[in-house]
């Protein structure tokens, strides 16, 4: 795969930072020009704080896919690892991104709340609309790779199988 967008989704905690960094380390020599766009950094860069009710995340959201399929027609590789969990968002990608590949880390929030740094988010109080707890997540329907990640799977493991994945799928 050298041009696209592979899209890693997942609840907060569940590898997406670090899946996407290794697949990008792991890509072929000539595999392209790949941008990693990561829900985090993108937020500190945004020119107006939008927060984590459904609407702002929304809105988020779609910048994030416009903002892939933006930069994948100019000939990059973009990997996203952002939640984004919205049907019409990932419909969107469907219909208007030529090469979207979809991965969703599927990882439970009892799992999630025992990680580095996230316990705090999955014991917040009612009404901090966390997602997958009081706020909908609404997981892919038709995702091109669903992942375990957790317990036997290293996330050099979940990267092997989105790099075997990627490169099946662009040869197909
Ligand atoms: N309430 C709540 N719910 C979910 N996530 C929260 C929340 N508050 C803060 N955070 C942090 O924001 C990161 C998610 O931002 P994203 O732009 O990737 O996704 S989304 O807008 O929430 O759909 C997410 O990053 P990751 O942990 O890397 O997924 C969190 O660190
Ligand atoms: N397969 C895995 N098994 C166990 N821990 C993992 C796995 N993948 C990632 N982690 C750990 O989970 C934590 C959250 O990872 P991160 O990539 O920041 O997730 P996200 O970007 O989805 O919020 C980190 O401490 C990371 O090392």
């Amino acid at each position: 795969m050298r041009q696209g967008v592979l899209w890693l989704t997942g609840l907060s905690g569940a590898g997406k930072s670090t899946v996407a960094g290794l697949v990008r380390d792991g890509l072929p020599a000539d595999g392209g020009r790949p941008v990693l766009l990561d829900g985090d950094r993108l937020r500190e860069v945004l020119p107006v704080k939008l927060g984590y009710e459904r609407e702002d995340r929304l809105r988020l959201a779609m910048f994030y896919a416009r903002l892939a399929n933006n930069l994948a027609a100019q000939g990059h590789l973009v990997i996203c690892s952002t939640i984004s969990l919205f049907h019409q968002v990932q419909a969107w990608n469907r219909d208007n991104t030529p090469g979207y590949l979809e991965v969703w880390l599927r990882v439970p929030v009892s799992e999630l709340s025992e990680r580095d740094g996230r316990s705090a988010l999955y014991n917040a109080e009612a009404g901090s609309h966390v997602v997958g707890l009081d706020s909908a997540a609404e997981f892919p329907l038709a995702p091109d790779l669903i992942i375990d990640n957790y317990g036997d799977t290293t996330p050099d493991k979940a990267a092997e199988q989105v790099l075997a994945m990627a490169t099946r799928k662009a040869s197909q």
